[in-house]
């Protein structure tokens, strides 16, 4: 059985309905993308899964620990002025499991400088935050989930303001932690990464939520073959309710 399940789900945000009659499991050790249109709810729901925003009816029903749930939020959205080095941001991966104000000992300095690596950014350790550029920023705040062993990944948007590069790497981990068994979820807004990252899809329009796959996105928008470079468009979902 999923770890992470639906059932007649109803969210609401400031005593309006976003999304009623949700249903439905994400498979483990799969990405799935959250898309549908500005407004639509998906950040309603990522705050739903991570039990910030209680359900106004039905359930969530989650099987990862708290220590084990990660999330990304938009960089938009974080206060990145807070004097921290990347090592630093890494390392507060541990405190789920640790707790804040724990020691940190020898295996974890190696782990965090193994996820360093693997994210190319171990030439930044020491760089304070307020340093970085958005792609490497992204790749730190991963880099702590990493640290954390997350086994439910949630991402909101994580490509947004990052290098190709950056993409590429990201790309790479994510389909990394995904094979090792993560569920992971997250939110994108073209096509190309759609194509690059799912596995599965829950679309989100008028209110409710539709499961399909990437291959039934890219088609209904034209884009035959999604091995191929496809092209960067945003994704509107006109009439997706249909
Ligand atoms: N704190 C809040 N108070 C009241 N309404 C809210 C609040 N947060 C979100 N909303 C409303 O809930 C609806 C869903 O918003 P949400 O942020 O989940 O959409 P989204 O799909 O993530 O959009 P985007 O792609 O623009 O990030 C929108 O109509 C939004 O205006």
């Amino acid at each position: 059985m999923s770890r992470l399940r639906l059932e007649g789900l109803q969210l609401a945000q400031g005593g309006r309905t976003v999304l009623e009659h949700l249903e439905g499991s994400f498979h483990d050790g799969a990405i799935t993308a959250l898309i549908g249109a500005n407004g639509a709810g998906k950040s309603t729901l990522i705050q739903a899964i991570m039990g910030i925003l209680p359900p106004i009816v039905g359930q969530i029903h989650c099987d990862v620990p708290k220590e084990r749930r990660a999330w990304l939020p938009q960089q938009l959205a974080l206060d990145l002025t807070f004097p921290m080095s990347v090592e630093e941001l890494v390392m507060t991966g541990t405190w789920p499991s640790h707790g804040a104000l724990k020691d940190y000992c020898g295996p974890h300095y190696l782990k965090a400088r193994e996820v360093m690596r693997r994210l190319g950014i171990s030439h930044l350790a020491h760089r304070p935050l307020g340093e970085l550029s958005g792609g490497q920023r992204q790749r730190a705040l991963l880099g702590r989930t990493l640290m954390q062993g997350a086994e439910l990944l949630l991402l909101d948007e994580p490509f947004a303001n990052v290098d190709a590069d950056t993409v590429t790497v990201l790309t790479q981990v994510l389909r990394e932690m995904a094979d090792q068994g993560t569920t992971i979820v997250v939110v994108l807004h073209d096509l190309e990464q759609l194509a690059r990252l799912a596995d599965c899809v829950l679309l989100l329009a008028g209110g409710h939520g539709r499961w399909s796959t990437p291959q039934a996105i890219l088609e209904r928008h034209g884009v035959a073959d999604h091995t191929s470079q496809a092209p960067l468009l945003p994704l509107g979902f006109p009439g997706a309710a249909s």
